[in-house]
């Protein structure tokens, strides 16, 4: 096996060729390694919006195509200013107007389409991408459908950026920064937040992120990428037109990201270079070979992408990766940084959770019918019931999830119902869910960080310069607390995806309790567990009961339960049949007939075999029979 190279020395050598290039290269090269450069920093934006996020866009052409155009007529004087705004005729005063007009624009876009999910999204982003282009079709002051020429070079330090070679270096050298940038937002607290929209809006939200305001962030910076790249586009060419700004190149971006890996911020470059070498080199081999012109190329891009949605949806860069491995930059621990603040927990027995008799229809059915109940600082509540009783469904009504038809949830005296999930983990609950919901590809530390979200405030541009790092290593260090105390150290920078059902349960614990929760709701925390880490998470929560914490659990592990908590709810079709101690409980004729289906005494039958049995075991019995 091949020894790691480590990232820093690769890096180091790719900038030492890119510098090369200049004085070894003929002009067709450089020619081609500009429109790579120029590919790959749309195909970057693309990476954080697709691949990273999971929103699909064919748009970005029109995004190259509004920062091309708003340069275009700065620069060569078809917006006519006054004399005082002479300096923005200057294609460097023209980029910042390009980009704060495409970013505002990405901003309005973004409040419509990004509410749109599943394949409507794409479908939105192809009416705009269309739209957009079909208005610079119609400038008739910027040549229309056929175009402007004389758009001035840009300037740096003196020197006209006019041949290919000259511009060359100014390209890479925004490649080379957007990769950086985008590396430190994706390793930041904002990153984590931007990667958690791929698990799901609800885990997210629960996390305490703004899923809204994290799409409409990597949308702005996706459109601002693709503006930059459309200012030194028209630099470059010093002519524009519609034509590269279409809905054909909006695929093709996307065809890049996907063919270099679109979770890859490398893979971006990756890439673009292999369709911008390939298609060049296609569009001369493939009509001398058929004898007629024609963009046959084209045909061959579309069976590609066929083949490689069906052999590697990953791309090719994890094949790249695997030829040259490189020794990642592992997270580093400063766990003597200084410890994120606590919030006051509740007083002893002060009531934290207060459920008034919360109704859920679905329709015709009622999932939850008046149900009530508290939770107390200090105390373990267990709500039990068989398959269907409506558990869940009241859970989502506490977190947020949903919205309760009627009734109230108030939590440490605010009154929460219908507020959004996130508001209410602002607030001071955390949970975990029956389905676990964590970031397979990330390690167990930042997943567990996700959950400490809210304990942090540096933003997108901080991330970005890496001003952030003091807040970071707290929130690390807070997370790997987290996962030490559940007992999952061994497994700290191992994938999420790579541990087993009862751990990442347990992973899921600690990231709640990264939120520095006085409530935590824990959907079936058991199921899956081996015996012994059952009883380690019995002792962890008896240890978090004794700091005041309040908890709040389903669980159908009758044994578990019994042994653990204060006391118990039990519901059933969506009603409560029974409240108290564990032995109370046990030893209810109500919730015995609930688990068994019991009839009168009278009847005998079941109902005989169930009174004799004990009634613990009963319960468990039945539990799992189900
Ligand atoms: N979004 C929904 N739309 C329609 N019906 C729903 C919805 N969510 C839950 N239900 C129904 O509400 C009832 C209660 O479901 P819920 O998942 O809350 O039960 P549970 O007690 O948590 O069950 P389990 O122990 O199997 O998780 C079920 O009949 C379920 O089908």
């Amino acid at each position: 096996m091949k020894r790691p190279i480590p990232a820093r020395a690769v890096l180091g050598a790719f900038i030492l060729l890119l510098a090369a290039a200049p004085f070894v290269l003929p002009s067709f090269y450089m020619t081609l390694l500009n429109n790579i450069g120029l590919a790959s920093l749309v195909v970057l934006g693309l990476v954080l919006l697709s691949g990273v996020a999971g929103l699909t866009s064919f748009g970005q052409a029109a995004f190259v195509g509004l920062g091309a155009y708003i340069s275009a007529a700065l620069s060569a004087n078809v917006v006519p200013l006054p004399q005082a705004l002479d300096w923005l005729h200057s294609p460097w005063a023209a980029l910042f107007v390009a980009l704060a007009l495409t970013a505002l624009l990405a901003l309005a876009v973004g409040a419509i389409t990004l509410k749109l999910s599943g394949h409507y999204l794409p479908l939105g982003t192809i009416a705009w991408g269309i739209s957009l282009y079909f208005i610079f079709g119609t400038l008739e002051s910027m040549g229309g459908q056929t175009g402007m020429s004389g758009i001035p070079p840009i300037t740096l330090l003196g020197a006209s950026l006019s041949s290919d070679r000259a511009i060359y270096g100014l390209i890479w050298l925004a490649v080379i920064l957007g990769v950086a940038a985008l590396n430190n937002l994706l390793d930041s607290r904002e990153g984590r937040a931007i990667r958690a929209l791929k698990g799901g809006m609800v885990m997210a939200e629960a996390m305490g992120i703004n899923t809204a305001r994290s799409r409409t962030v990597i949308f702005v910076i996706a459109a601002v990428l693709a503006a930059l790249s459309g200012w030194l586009y028209v630099h470059m060419q010093r002519f524009v037109n519609p034509s590269p700004f279409g809905l054909g190149f909006g695929i093709d971006y996307l065809f890049m990201a996907v063919l270099g890996g679109a979770s890859y911020v490398w893979g971006a470059v990756l890439g673009s270079t292999v369709i911008v070498v390939l298609k060049e080199w296609l569009q001369g081999v493939l009509p001398a070979l058929l004898g007629r012109s024609g963009n046959f190329e084209t045909i061959v891009f579309g069976l590609l992408i066929v083949v490689l949605l069906q052999r590697s949806r990953d791309g090719i860069w994890p094949y790249l990766a695997r030829l040259v491995p490189v020794r990642a930059r592992r997270i580093e621990l400063d766990l003597q940084a200084e410890p994120l603040p606590r919030r006051p927990m509740p007083n002893p027995n002060e009531v934290v959770l207060d459920v008034r008799d919360v109704t859920r229809r679905f329709g015709g059915l009622v999932a939850n019918n008046n149900m009530n109940l508290k939770v107390v600082a200090g105390e373990v509540l267990a709500l039990i019931g068989p398959n269907g009783a409506g558990k869940s469904t009241l859970f989502n009504q506490v977190s947020g999830v949903d919205t309760p038809t009627s009734g109230s949830v108030q939590f440490r005296g605010h009154e929460v119902t219908g507020r959004g999930s996130r508001h209410i983990a602002g607030l001071g609950m955390s949970r975990s869910f029956q389905h676990v919901r964590l970031m397979p590809r990330m390690t167990v530390l930042e997943n567990v960080a996700i959950g400490a979200y809210l304990r942090g405030k540096r933003g997108v541009l901080a991330a970005m310069l890496r001003l952030d790092r003091r807040e970071e290593a707290r929130l690390l260090a807070e997370a790997a607390r987290q996962i030490e105390r559940v007992g999952l150290k061994e497994q700290m920078f191992e994938q999420a995806g790579a541990l087993s059902l009862g751990q990442q349960r347990i992973l899921e614990i600690a990231r709640a309790l990264a939120a520095d929760p006085c409530l935590l709701l824990l959907d079936e925390p058991a199921a899956g567990l081996r015996l012994g880490e059952k009883q380690a998470l019995g002792d962890l929560l008896r240890k978090l009961r004794a700091e005041g914490m309040a908890i709040l659990l389903v669980e159908h592990d009758m044994d578990f339960v019994m042994e653990l908590v204060d006391r118990i709810v039990v519901m059933d079709f969506g009603q409560k049949i029974a409240e108290g101690l564990p032995e109370e409980i046990q030893n209810n004729r109500a919730v015995l007939e609930a688990y068994l289906g019991v009839a009168d005494e009278e009847e005998g039958g079941a109902g005989a075999g169930a009174q004799s049995a004990p009634p613990q075991a009963a319960i468990a019995g039945a539990q799992h029979g189900q």
